[in-house]
């Protein structure tokens, strides 16, 4: 469970300071499915990147099943996100010179499993987002459609708590989209995972239970009892 309170986070540049996040309180329940819109620069991704303790809040507190990741140290900030906390992104972010197996093992290394088990799990991770087939492929030789389904599976395999997408559709046409979503939301019925997703997409933020809408810095929860 997260519990946000008073979550700011200004970014100095010269004289000039923007206030990317401007005392947010927000709290995301174990399981929950959130998305975060919002107009361009509003603050969307700095939430998302203190939602996964990729950055530290300027003040408040990022309260994550009772520890604080706003002053957590480096080393346990780090443990977090390895065993917790998967993350997919618009860009796909896969190594290119390494198969979609490789790639989905290399979430494994950090958490210390040896080469079988690395293995057997990232096949069974790739099945589970309907590319077994495709294990010994370079990300070039994937469409984008089948890149973000490894992505996927990359961040799932270590069966983490919370999933973070930031835009995981932005990269994609309509139909792939809608595949990916469909994936994405069968995924959290059936792991039970916390998914929090940032989207421009409005056909895919009307159809949310849990809005969360972020603009100047501060957020807007709307509920939606008929999605
Ligand atoms: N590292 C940084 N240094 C300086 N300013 C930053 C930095 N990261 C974000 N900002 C600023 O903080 C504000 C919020 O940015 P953020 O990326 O969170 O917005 P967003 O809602 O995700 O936008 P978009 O929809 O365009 O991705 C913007 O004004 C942005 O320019």
């Amino acid at each position: 469970m997260y519990q946000l309170r008073g979550v700011t986070k200004h970014y100095t540049r010269g004289k000039k300071t923007v206030h990317a996040l401007a005392g947010v309180d927000l709290t995301i329940e174990d399981g929950g499915r959130l998305v975060i819109q919002g107009p361009t620069g509003g603050g969307k991704s700095t939430l998302l990147q203190m939602l996964g303790g990729l950055d530290r809040p300027t003040s408040g507190t990022v309260e994550f099943d009772g520890v604080n990741l706003a002053d957590l140290p480096e080393a346990k900030l780090t443990k977090v996100r390895a065993e917790s906390i998967g993350f997919v992104f618009q860009s796909f972010n896969l190594i290119p010179t390494l198969t979609a197996q490789e790639n989905v093992e290399t979430a494994l290394v950090p958490l210390g499993l040896k080469g079988a088990a690395r293995r057997e799990q990232a096949e069974r991770a790739l099945e589970s987002v309907g590319l077994g087939e495709r294990a010994g492929h370079l990300p070039s030789e994937l469409s984008g459609g089948q890149q973000q389904r490894v992505a996927i599976a990359r961040a799932l395999v270590k069966q983490p708590k919370v999933l973070l997408a930031d835009e995981p559709t932005g990269n994609l046409d309509e139909s792939t989209r809608d595949d990916i979503m469909e994936l994405l939301e069968g995924l959290w019925k059936e792991h039970g995972l916390t998914f929090i997703m940032v989207t421009h997409d409005s056909s895919i933020a009307r159809r949310a239970p849990r809005l969360a809408t972020i603009r100047k810095g501060r957020v807007t929860i709307t509920e939606n009892a008929a999605a």
